[in-house]
């Protein structure tokens, strides 16, 4: 079942954005074509449900957040695009990656045929790479629009808020952010081309308040390590072995 009061959320996102849900459709026909038959969804269910789930973006915190999320084995890690090829470069595989395709092509490939679990998202912009979802051993396709066969829609807009949405979706007992920090500072590990940076910074907005909406809704219990957002408690590293237990 799709998030209450998403379908509102979505169509504020076509005309903030000039979208065409016609062309998200396509390309989520597209994806859903590619993806075999698959238990993908029955085996993201132990990752999240009552559990702690970690919640990984490219903001500029994620290079302070690295040596801590080293220490950390056991929370289920989540992490969105382009986060992570520094995760991987630093021996940190996440349970759960999130992207629309648009990260590092060669880190996705690397770890394609791991027990890790891709969510991959299609939308009308990224219709040209979704032929690389074929490569993962576990997929499950997402879409903005309306779910329909294999494809799911767990709400969110940007892969980092997207990876929040998932873990409200599985029942997660507590959400802790990293790298999430949204501002006006893009992440130097967030592939965004300077003539993108003015579309960056509006989707960053958008994500944020998407995450503050969903603070009202979810009934996890949410924190983040990075930059403060409403809804959340802010919390130190050296919080979390408390708050994890
Ligand atoms: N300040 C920040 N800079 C970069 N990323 C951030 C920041 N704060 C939060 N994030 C999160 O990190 C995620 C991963 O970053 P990435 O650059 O891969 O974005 P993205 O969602 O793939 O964007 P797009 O696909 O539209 O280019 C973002 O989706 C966003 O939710
Ligand atoms: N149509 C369309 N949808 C999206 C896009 C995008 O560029 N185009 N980018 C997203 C993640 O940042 C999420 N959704
Ligand atoms: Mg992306």
């Amino acid at each position: 079942m799709m998030v209450l009061g998403w379908k509102k959320k979505y169509s504020d996102i076509l005309k903030e954005f000039n979208y065409s849900e016609k062309k998200d459709i396509e390309s989520a026909i597209q994806l859903n074509s590619l993806l075999k038959k698959s238990n993908t969804i029955q085996k993201i269910i132990p990752l999240i449900e009552g559990k702690t789930v970690f919640v990984i973006g490219s903001g500029p915190s994620l290079s302070t957040a690295i040596p801590i999320l080293r220490k950390y084995k056991i929370p289920t890690k989540i992490a969105a695009d382009s986060a992570l090829k520094p995760l991987v470069e630093n021996g940190i595989i996440p349970d759960i990656i999130i992207t629309d395709l648009d990260g590092d092509e060669s880190t996705l490939k690397k770890i394609a045929k791991t027990e890790s679990i891709f969510v991959v998202h299609a939308h009308g912009d990224n219709i040209g790479k979704l032929q690389l979802a074929k490569k993962f051993k576990n997929c499950i396709g997402t879409t903005q629009s309306k779910p329909f066969s294999k494809i799911q829609n767990f709400g969110g807009f940007t892969d980092g808020d997207r990876g929040v949405f998932l873990a409200n979706h599985f029942k997660a007992k507590k959400i802790i952010l990293f790298g999430m920090d949204f501002g006006n500072r893009i992440g130097k590990f967030s592939n965004t081309k300077k003539i993108e940076r003015k579309t960056k910074m509006m989707k960053l907005k958008k994500g944020e308040s998407l995450l503050e909406w969903l603070s009202t809704i979810t009934k996890s219990k949410l924190f983040t390590t990075s930059k403060s957002i409403k809804g959340f408690k802010k919390i130190s590293y050296k919080e979390l072995d408390i708050i994890i237990t």
